[in-house]
């Protein structure tokens, strides 16, 4: 048996996660583009042999074009040259056009693989990785930040290599028409490749500060969206409205500076194009004034010089693509770095019912959460029966979600150890462990979809008759039956109320008929019908199972067979209701002060 440790992403920082600031490694951030890149290579070197041949095609245009000026006042004919031209014509364009849509394909395929890549890393994360940020900026670098990738990680790479081979191959034939012409371009060129190296990084540095305002306004924009009744009623509208405008401004200020700083980088670059061709004119004409040189071949020489302005744009373009490209990785790099669930590759069939003193054991359990040192769970020990109904009470902060993390494994302990039917959590794959168990969240209970897919979400196999079965003992198929589109309409808000909604959930849990059932109870009041039907649940289910809830009503307490109490992370005190109230001065303390109040009480 072995433990997989599904480590963060080698090619990723230590501790990226826990900052936002951009990473200048370049190396990691182009290692990123190149793994991004790496599964399309076929079509990417396919797209360079067109946009080569492209080139080509471009390159013996000038000669050409010499060769119909030198026929002319011949008696050569001007067919050949001219046809020559034509076919060029063409074989350039239809080299052009199909190196577009391979290329274009290419860069949706890597924005496509960049956000499944994401998603599947987010939902593998750890609970706490991926709690640790806002889920609306989670969403921005999945949709927003891989739309950078486009580019840089396909046709900037085919772009630069084609557009270096283009000036080179332009650069020498320049040469073999008149060297000192050259010496003059040469000079143009130097003086505009400096300039941009020296503006690039800036483009980049601006593009990963506009990310960031976004992700920061994702963020803000879904968590006030979620919020939207508290938003209103604290008439918080305006102000929650100010700080996403805020955001909002400032990925606007950071986009125009790298806009204005690529309108610079490229005003050079033309102007530098320009400059040459002028003075590629101004000392030509000296030189054929001089006898020094035909007048066709610098015309020819200024074609070449034109033709240089493919090259220098497709590179500027191109190096701007990878520098937003930069920005992009080193984001996605902070995702793709987030610690991932362990699981264990092998496992041994787990024992159904072993001779073990319960379903779950907690030996000696300390959870401490990252960034806090005083532990949540301080060395408990605990066992759940294989059947019955376990309430967990104590005050706030006591440690009950987290004994509940604990035991779903969203949490590692830093010491104890948590086994299943005598079997170590270590030694169990995580898909058999939560197999076992079904949890009810006291804030989310619902999940995007119909109410047939909340129902079934833990059970797709499950058949019509035990949907129907499980909404009736959860007195919901009335309700469910009067929606206009049924058990298929949408789950939000609008379609069933809070407590319904409630039910649905625990509807879910009951589906999968698990060995566990983890209720965290809703701390507001319930309505009756609800409270009604949850308690029929909870006692059927306990019939052939367990049920551990952290109960927050007297009525779901009185009911339980053990009730644990908890208090700074330890288990003070565990029995019947009866017992506590006798032996546990906290429980009595507890219920005096009402902290069970319910309507059935
Ligand atoms: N994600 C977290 N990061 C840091 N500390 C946490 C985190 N979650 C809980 N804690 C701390 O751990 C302790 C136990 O919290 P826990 O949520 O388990 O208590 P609880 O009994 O469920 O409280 P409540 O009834 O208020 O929900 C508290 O001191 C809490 O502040």
């Amino acid at each position: 048996m072995s433990i997989d440790t599904l480590r963060p992403d080698p090619s990723s920082a230590p501790d990226s996660t826990a900052t936002d600031t951009p990473t200048p490694d370049t190396s990691g951030n182009m290692r990123i583009l190149l793994e991004f890149a790496r599964p399309h290579l076929p079509v990417l070197v396919l797209g360079l042999v067109f946009a080569l041949g492209g080139s080509a095609a471009q390159l013996v245009t000038p000669l050409v074009t010499k060769w119909v000026l030198d026929s002319l006042g011949t008696d050569a004919s001007l067919t050949g040259p001219v046809v020559a031209l034509v076919a060029l014509l063409i074989v350039g364009s239809v080299l052009g056009c199909a190196q577009w849509i391979i290329l274009g394909t290419a860069a949706e395929e890597v924005v496509y693989d960049a956000r499944t890549s994401l998603v599947r890393r987010l939902l593998r994360a750890t609970v706490p990785a991926v709690q640790k940020r806002p889920a609306g900026e989670l969403v921005t670098r999945v949709t927003s930040d891989t739309l950078l990738l486009r580019e840089a990680a396909s046709s900037a790479v085919v772009g630069i290599v084609n557009a270096a081979v283009l000036a080179v191959g332009t650069v020498i034939l320049m040469g073999v028409l008149d060297l000192p012409l050259l010496g003059v371009t040469l000079v143009a060129f130097v003086i505009v490749g400096a300039l941009f190296g020296v503006l690039m990084p800036r483009i980049a540095k601006a593009e990963a500060r506009t990310q960031e305002s976004l992700g920061r306004l994702g963020g803000l924009l879904e968590g006030s969206l979620r919020a939207v009744r508290t938003v209103k009623v604290a008439r918080a509208e305006a102000r929650v409205g100010g700080r996403v405008e805020n955001e909002a401004s400032e990925a606007r200020t950071h986009a125009v500076t790298a806009v204005r700083v690529q309108a610079v980088a490229w005003t050079v670059a033309w102007a530098g194009v320009q400059g040459a061709i002028i003075a590629i004119l101004a000392f030509g004409a000296f030189r054929v004034d001089q006898g020094l040189l035909q007048v066709s071949t610098l015309i020819a020489f200024l074609l070449y010089a034109f033709t240089l302005m493919g090259p220098v744009q497709e590179l500027a373009q191109n190096v701007t693509a990878l520098q937003s490209g930069f920005a992009a990785a080193s984001r996605i790099r902070q995702l793709q770095s987030l610690p991932v669930e362990e699981d264990v590759v092998e496992t041994a069939p787990l024992p159904a019912e072993t001779g073990g003193p319960g379903l779950i054991t907690l030996r000696a359990v300390t959870v401490v959460h990252d960034g806090t040192t005083t532990p949540a769970l301080d060395c408990v020990d605990l066992t759940i029966p294989r059947r019955g109904h376990v309430a967990v009470v104590g005050p706030s902060g006591a440690g009950k979600t987290t004994l509940f993390s604990t035991i779903l494994r969203f949490l590692e302990p830093r010491d104890g150890e948590l086994s299943l039917n005598g079997v170590g959590y270590r030694h169990i794959g995580l898909d058999d462990l939560r197999g076992r168990m079904s949890y009810v969240e006291q804030e989310t209970p619902v999940v995007p979809g119909t109410i047939r897919e909340n129902v079934v979400f833990g059970a797709p196999d499950a058949t019509d008759d035990e949907i129907r079965d499980v909404l009736r003992l959860l007195d919901l198929d009335g309700a469910v039956d009067r929606l206009p589109q049924g058990i298929d309409t949408p789950l939000t808000e609008n379609s069933l109320s809070g407590g319904q909604r409630q039910r649905i959930a625990m509807a879910r849990a009951m589906l999968t008929r698990s060995e566990l059932l983890l209720l965290d109870e809703a701390t507001a009041q319930v309505d009756t019908l609800t409270e009604a039907a949850i308690v029929a649940a909870v006692s059927e289910r306990a019939r052939t199972g367990v049920v551990v809830t952290i109960a927050h009503r007297l009525s779901t307490v009185r009911h339980a067979d053990v009730i644990v109490v908890m208090e700074d992370g330890r288990v003070r005190a565990s029995g019947s209701h009866d017992e506590l109230l006798v032996t546990d001065e906290l429980y009595r303390n507890m219920v005096r002060a009402g902290e069970f109040a319910s309507a059935a009480d």
